[in-house]
């Protein structure tokens, strides 16, 4: 059956700040305290969105969360009303309050793991809201995850919803971030291929410096929840040694679309034998499969890192040929950019680069593809879908003026503690419930 790929761009939440709160993400470490621009980091997402799908791809959007998350400093003692809630965790705990006060669930990669029905048991598309558990700022993202990704795709005739797995470090799941899906066509059944950092029963390599953040049991987990077959499903350990060197998640090191696997070659751990298994899994489904390899020696792990090459969109175009779409940091890099021009000028899927300014989210560790869920729809799921959380031109200009509105310029983690930049939140995201046919999916809403 025929499919689309719709990618759902996470909108960047008012309290965009850089706090530093993620060791083994070097971006995040190294920027810390720097003064964040959330109304620009907001406009350049939406430009990134607007920009695709001017060109024809298919672009959804997901809301930010309500921060600062007043109801998680309440499950932490703190009493009294929200705005005396928030004042006496900034005297009394600034650590906390720079935690429930991030925007990270803008970058929705890790919002979820999302398999199409062309893969799945029951032909539903099911989705498991990741748990984060690695960082308590992420790991509080679950419940207006589970709310927002129910209020797009309520339809249980054609979406399955699971819950985050149980918040427990055995089962640490970082969601689509660590899992890429290789198939002849969107629409065709094909290989989910799931990647994890360590494994707590019988694994035996990890990382010694870093934390590897997806567990092996929580991927075999995910798939038995989506009803994913042996034939539709490939384990893989990322290289521990990567991970050591800021490869937190595997989309900053591989990116999957259609049978491509474009990936450094220190990507995985045994990359042969997992390569052999995933071309196998592939031709029995009837597919070449196409790995994409880049070597040491033109691209070193720290040009991956600083450049995020590889948390790069592959999109299939109009022609089935394939665009990349890559954040300005690899055009800055010479051996980075000499790579990609070599890339789409040889002999591959890939002839078509699209270059975008997402520096705001880069300076934190995310890159294009950290900024999008990727939902592969027929046509009956995609008129399931709630039309409101898919970008048009009407929609563009309703968000972009509601950042122009509501956003600040500029915010620093002494600014988090102020009590019109919780009710400025709680205004704009209001708002945005409206705009996006949402509901109620904030617990401020509930009260
Ligand atoms: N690779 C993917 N898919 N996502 C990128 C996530 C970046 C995020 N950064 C942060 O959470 C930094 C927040 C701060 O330090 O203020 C993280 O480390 O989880």
């Amino acid at each position: 059956m025929s499919a689309f790929e719709v990618n759902f761009d996470g909108l960047v939440g008012l309290t965009h700040n850089y706090a530093g709160l993620s060791f083994g993400n070097v971006a995040s470490t190294s920027n810390k305290s720097a003064v964040a621009n959330p109304k620009l980091a907001a406009l350049q997402g939406l430009a990134k969105m607007k920009a695709l799908a001017d060109m024809g791809f298919k672009q959804g959007v997901l809301p930010p969360q309500d921060r600062p998350c007043i109801k998680t400093l309440r499950q932490l003692g703190f009493s009294g009303d929200d705005v005396s809630v928030l004042t006496q965790t900034a005297k009394k705990a600034p650590h906390l309050l720079t935690a429930v006060s991030s925007a990270s669930s803008m970058w929705v990669a890790n919002a979820a793991t999302v398999s199409p029905s062309a893969d799945t048991a029951d032909n539903k598309v099911h989705f498991t809201v990741a748990n984060l558990n690695c960082k308590f700022h992420r790991a509080i993202e679950e419940q207006t995850t589970s709310n927002a990704l129910h209020a797009i795709f309520s339809d249980p005739q054609y979406f399955t919803h699971h819950n985050a797995l149980p918040q427990q470090s055995l089962l640490g799941d970082e969601g689509a971030a660590n899992h890429n899906r290789l198939a002849a066509t969107h629409g065709n059944e094909g290989v989910e291929v799931f990647v994890y950092g360590r494994q707590v029963f019988g694994g035996a390599v990890e990382p010694s410096k870093y934390p590897a953040r997806q567990t092996y049991e929580a991927s075999q987990a995910v798939a038995r929840l989506h009803q994913l077959g042996d034939k539709n499903s490939v384990f893989v350990q990322q290289n521990p040694d990567v991970i050591d060197q800021g490869v937190f998640h595997n989309d900053v090191i591989s990116v999957s679309n259609g049978n491509v696997l474009l990936h450094h070659q220190q990507a995985f751990l045994n990359q042969a034998s997992a390569f052999s298994e995933i071309e196998h899994k592939l031709q029995q489904l009837g597919t070449q499969f196409i790995p994409i390899e880049v070597p040491t020696d033109k691209v070193s792990i720290k040009d991956a890192v600083t450049t995020y090459l590889f948390n790069s969109q592959l999109l299939t175009k109009k022609d089935g040929k394939m665009l990349i779409v890559v954040p300005e940091e690899s055009q800055r890099n010479p051996r980075v950019w000499r790579y990609l021009n070599e890339l789409i000028a040889g002999d591959n899927p890939i002839d078509e680069m699209r270059v975008f300014d997402l520096r705001e989210s880069m300076c934190n560790g995310g890159g294009p593809a950290c900024l999008r869920l990727r939902v592969v729809l027929n046509q009956a799921e995609l008129t399931a879908t709630n039309q409101h959380a898919l970008l048009n031109d009407g929609l563009y200009h309703s968000l972009t003026n509601w950042v122009n509105d509501h956003y600040r310029d500029r915010v620093t983690e002494a600014d988090l503690g102020d009590p019109s930049l919780l009710m400025e939140n709680r205004t704009a995201l209001d708002e945005l419930t409206k705009i996006m046919h949402l509901g109620s999916i904030y617990s401020f809403q509930q009260d």
